[in-house]
């Protein structure tokens, strides 16, 4: 389809700048045209979203524009909405249940890790504007990392994504990829001697470990199949969001073809067993069948110009809000393995969710 639009469609805050994609050249909701199109020089540049599960539609944009800015977006204060309706999908319950199930599958060996999320949809008591939301993401997050992007190409509703993920599925430049998966959370406490004392927990976490090692692993063996030097530190770092402590590994590999794009880099890294499980297809299936359709929750977000060069975060702490501005969904998931515990994984889908909920200004939840 080709389409006009004046309009930004797309915007990425990260700390070392910010990407604008503004009017709408050609949009695409196929991943492989898209990106055949990228490689035969069609279009210039791609911005968007992939959806959890690559065979659902794309909203992917070949923007008329896409302009760079050093600094990350200033951001703003919170917004100072309320929620006058709040769904669970699913209740506390069956979330435990769900966990619980999934931890006997992977006791019988059927899997080793699966994530499962649970969402939440909310109507607003006002409207909320996408960029008005963007700016108070951003504003909360630490590190300035907030994204928004048009839907409009795969849902025809007006939809947009937001959120602020701290995840990096790869940045690429020239020859270098840089991957930064996130796995293992703790949250975050106003006390800082409890802040300090769950951080250290969190690294010495035999589960949590294991949780992250899982990702790690998955994108080296992805990383191996076009790069050489896949270099990734044994041990994964404490990062932290404001909500949020996590264990966090920075990987740096060299392309032996500097000419595959980013867009292709990130089709083949996501989704990783961070958002998904191991082995892929059999946690995909469990999700499947336990959340059904996650639309772009767990899928990526990014651009890639026309030497392929570009950047995905993962989609986490993210909502989908609807072309009437008043409806969103919002979603949290969190990594099952072995010795997960179905209540302490239930209370990280609620610490999590609070990276969005703050943003709007919601302080709790039903
Ligand atoms: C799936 C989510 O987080 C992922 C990223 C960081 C930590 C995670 C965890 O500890 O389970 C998840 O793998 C989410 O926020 O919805």
């Amino acid at each position: 389809m080709v389409v006009s639009s004046n309009s930004e469609v797309f915007v990425l805050s990260r700390p070392h700048g910010t990407v604008r994609g503004g009017g709408i050249a050609r949009t695409y909701t196929d991943v492989d045209e898209a990106s055949a199109a990228l490689r035969a020089g069609e279009i210039r540049s791609l911005t968007g979203a992939i959806p959890f599960d690559v065979r659902d539609r794309a909203a992917l944009v070949a923007p008329a524009r896409l302009a760079f800015d050093p600094s990350p977006l200033a951001g703003s204060a919170p917004l100072t909405r309320r929620a006058i309706s709040t769904v669970l999908h699913p209740d506390a319950d069956e979330h435990r249940e769900r966990i619980a199930h999934a931890i006997k599958r992977i006791v019988a060996g059927d899997v080793e890790k699966v994530v499962l999320a649970r969402s939440v949809d909310l109507l607003l008591d006002q409207k909320v504007q996408p960029l008005e939301l963007l700016d108070a993401l951003a504003g909360g997050n630490v590190e300035h990392n907030a994204f928004a992007v048009d839907l409009d190409a795969a849902t025809g509703s007006g939809s947009w994504l937001l959120g602020a993920s701290p995840e990096v599925l790869l940045r690429k430049s020239g020859s270098t990829v840089l991957c930064h998966p996130y796995a293992g959370s703790a949250p975050r406490s106003a006390d800082p001697a409890e802040d300090e004392a769950t951080a250290k927990r969190l690294a010495a976490s035999a589960k949590d470990l294991a949780e992250h090692a899982f990702v790690v692993d998955h994108l080296r063996e992805r990383l191996s199949h076009l790069c050489d030097d896949v270099d990734a530190p044994s041990t994964p770092r404490l990062q932290s969001t404001g909500e949020v402590w996590h264990l966090a590994t920075p990987i740096r590999a060299t392309l032996r073809d500097p000419s595959t794009t980013a867009l292709d880099l990130a089709l083949l890294l996501g989704p990783t067993p961070a958002v998904c499980g191991t082995p892929s297809d059999v946690a995909g299936q469990i999700i499947r069948d336990v959340e059904g359709e996650r639309g772009f929750y767990a899928g990526s977000v990014g651009w890639c110009d026309a030497a392929g060069d570009g950047e995905w975060m993962v989609a986490i702490r993210c909502l989908e809000l609807a072309g009437d501005r008043r409806n969103l969904r919002t979603w949290a998931g969190g990594g099952i393995v072995e010795g997960s515990d179905p209540q302490a994984e239930l209370d990280e889908t609620g610490f999590k969710l609070r990276t969005v909920l703050n943003a709007l200004g919601i302080a709790e939840l039903p």
